[in-house]
């Protein structure tokens, strides 16, 4: 290993920052075992202006400050800093060897198109004015939050539109207990918790129509095509915010076993439900154990749960391992809620909706159903109900418009499985006790609920009026109806899942009519995985780029720094600063170029040789300087930092 003797002893050893010693320290190890000053957990000197971080930090940390928070710890730091200290020791610059170029008088020339105007800073040094000490930041200062958002006064302006009758919340306090017009309850609970920092979205600013885009030359792209586009990243933001929503206040118990920080999801509120006849809720809550987000169902069961015998299927439940399933987790009883509930336990998934919601949702745009969506959410339902069929299982009322999930664009869940299981248990033992065959007398009748929730979602193409008519007639509407375009293939489809016979053998059904469609829907879910990939490659740089800005800012107008002078080695971090951000044409219009921001940055961090110029704001000096050599200087200039 080539390690340069000059610039090991200022570069502290590894294994004090490791381990807080050194073994070899006094046995020929060449790097400095100079311990960093404790922190005074009283606030006094450099931290007296952050008594809450000194103190919280000192608290954590042991007396010798070994395991002080440290950016230099081997898991922050980017391998490429990590490895300088033996690799490229011996090519750090030398800032005072580079030569300096003064032209004479200030006159204009080839420096002036990238030349740095600077109103303000009349000492032409590059430092700003502003060093001063209150300036630091600090985690005491109070936090903005937008005006619109405060808590329990205005609702924003654009919640949706007073479509729905006002609601009875039963989780708040009396005083609070009426919703406004229009708001769903889950939209209620998100304005009041106080600590919700709601993200404005309008500050991304959208993609032009394409009427309205200047057209570019082939070799210029626009700061759009950049980025992920700007719905789905807005989607996922909002399911982000969805997952980390918390209930400041309510009469909710704090925990049920492992689970915490409840929030209802229900976004139509209904005490009882339909499809159980028994008072339900469905929670969105967190692990005590692995802290991610679920899914909590309590159903309040008019009997009693003395034993584990209701719970015997859950076992298989939790063994369904499919891509169409809302996971089971595990189900118990509690009496959290103040009585005995039956509590049930699933993935959560963050703003997903029912088939019900996603097609049929009063007073709101929901998706129209074409035959193509008809097709994939039979492929997935069959698929589902394979997988479930193959453990002995029967979906029963998963198999409902309300408890089906739409999770992604048309990509369908089962939820709430093996809930029928547990409430219907004896019963369920008095007809195993009779016939044998019950359980497969049940799957028969999931593929009757598959075709009736089939052609319930068909029915929605028709008009409203025709709708109330038996299954029969609605198959025959279905097929001589002229306006209805279905196909002939899946007119049969539909008839035959509707078929009340005694034999109906899935594999075969799947075989012969299903085939030829799941290439379709293949390709499509390779296209949405290419689109997927194409997409996360455009965020690839982010975390490496923003670690770059983050080193420059921890580096750059530190107010206790003070060598900025021109020949120092920070200076030209300071030009490269200006060089990069606060450039101006030749009219005097700054340069606001995020493609040249993002190219300089990248060729900075790979450190390549390439050489340019770099111009101080007064353009009494210019700097020829590489790329390579401005980022080691960071590199050193950031060690030294983190070791003080
Ligand atoms: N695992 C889950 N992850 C995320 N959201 C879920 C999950 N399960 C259900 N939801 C959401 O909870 C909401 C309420 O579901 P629920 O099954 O109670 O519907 P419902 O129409 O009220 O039916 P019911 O009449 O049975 O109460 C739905 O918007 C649904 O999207």
């Amino acid at each position: 290993m080539n390690i340069n003797l000059d610039s090991a002893k200022d570069t502290l050893c590894k294994n004090i920052l490791i381990y807080g010693y050194c073994k070899y320290e006094n046995k020929g190890c060449a790097f400095s075992h100079t311990r960093a000053p404790q922190v005074n957990s009283n606030g006094g000197g450099q931290n007296a202006t952050v008594p809450s971080i000194s103190s919280s930090f000192a608290a954590n940390s042991p007396s010798d400050g070994k395991r002080k928070f440290n950016m230099n710890t081997p898991s922050f730091q980017p391998s490429s800093v990590s490895n300088m200290t033996s690799k490229f020791a011996n090519l750090s610059p030398k800032v005072k060897e580079i030569p300096v170029f003064v032209p004479s008088g200030g006159a204009p020339g080839m420096g002036q198109s990238i030349s740095l105007l600077s109103a303000n800073n009349a000492n032409g040094s590059g430092l700003s004015d502003d060093l001063l000490p209150q300036k630091k930041f600090n985690v005491s200062t109070p936090s903005f939050t937008p005006s619109s958002f405060n808590t329990g006064q205005d609702f924003p302006p654009n919640s949706s539109a007073g479509s729905q009758p006002p609601a009875t919340n039963p989780y708040l306090p009396n005083n609070q207990n009426t919703l406004p017009q229009g708001s769903g309850p889950s939209e209620v609970y998100f304005q009041q918790s106080a600590n919700a920092y709601p993200l404005q979205y309008h500050l991304y600013a959208p993609a032009p129509p394409p009427r309205l885009t200047i057209p570019l030359p082939p070799h210029e792209t626009n700061a759009n095509s950049m980025f992920i586009p700007n719905d789905l990243r807005e989607t996922l933001q909002k399911r982000n915010e969805a997952t980390l929503q918390t209930l400041p206040r309510s009469n909710l118990p704090d925990h049920i076993n492992i689970y915490h920080s409840l929030v209802p999801i229900d976004k139509n509120y209904e005490p009882v439900s339909k499809v159980w006849c028994v008072p339900s809720s469905i929670y969105k809550v967190f692990s005590n154990v692995d802290g991610n987000p679920y899914a909590l169902r309590k159903i309040e069961h008019n009997f009693a749960i003395v034993n584990e015998a209701p719970f015997k299927t859950i076992k298989k439940w939790k063994q369904v391992k499919n891509a169409n399933i809302v996971q089971l987790q595990e189900a118990f009883t509690s009496m959290a809620f103040g009585k005995s509930c039956l509590i049930v336990v699933y993935d959560y998934f963050p703003n997903a909706s029912t088939l019900l919601e996603h097609h049929k949702r009063a007073g709101m745009r929901t998706e129209p159903i074409t035959e193509e969506i008809l097709w994939t959410y039979l492929i997935q339902l069959i698929n589902v109900l394979l997988a479930v069929h193959e453990k002995g299982l029967a979906a029963r009322s998963a198999l409902d418009l309300t408890k089906v999930l739409v999770t992604n664009k048309n990509r369908l869940r089962l939820s709430n499985c093996g809930i029928t299981d547990i409430l219907n248990y004896e019963k369920d033992e008095e007809e195993i006790s009779k016939s044998h065959n019950y359980f497969q007398s049940l799957q028969r009748k999931d593929i009757l609920l598959l075709g009736k929730l089939i052609l319930d979602l068909s029915i929605l193409t028709i008009p409203n009026s025709l709708r109330n008519q038996s299954k029969n007639e609605l198959l025959g509407y279905l097929r001589t109806s002229s306006t209805i375009n279905f196909s002939n293939d899946f007119l049969e489809v539909l008839t035959k899942l509707n078929e009340e016979s005694a034999e109906f053998d899935l594999y075969k059904f799947n075989q012969r009519y299903l085939t030829n469609r799941v290439f379709s829907l293949m390709n499509n879910l390779e296209d949405s995985a290419d689109f997927m990939e194409a997409q996360m490659s455009t965020e690839l740089e982010n975390a490496r780029l923003f670690r770059l800005l983050t080193k420059l800012n921890f580096i750059i107008d530190r107010p206790e720094a003070k060598d900025w002078t021109e020949n120092s080695s920070k200076y030209i971090i300071k030009l490269f600063r200006d060089y990069v951000f606060f450039q101006y044409d030749e009219f005097g219009k700054p340069i606001v170029d995020l493609s040249r921001v993002l190219t300089n940055l990248n060729k900075l961090d790979a450190g390549i040789d390439e050489k340019f110029l770099l111009v101080s704001r007064d353009e009494k000096n210019c700097i020829i300087v590489s790329y390579k050599e401005i980022r080691d200087t960071i590199d050193s200039v950031f060690r030294n930092l983190s070791r003080d």
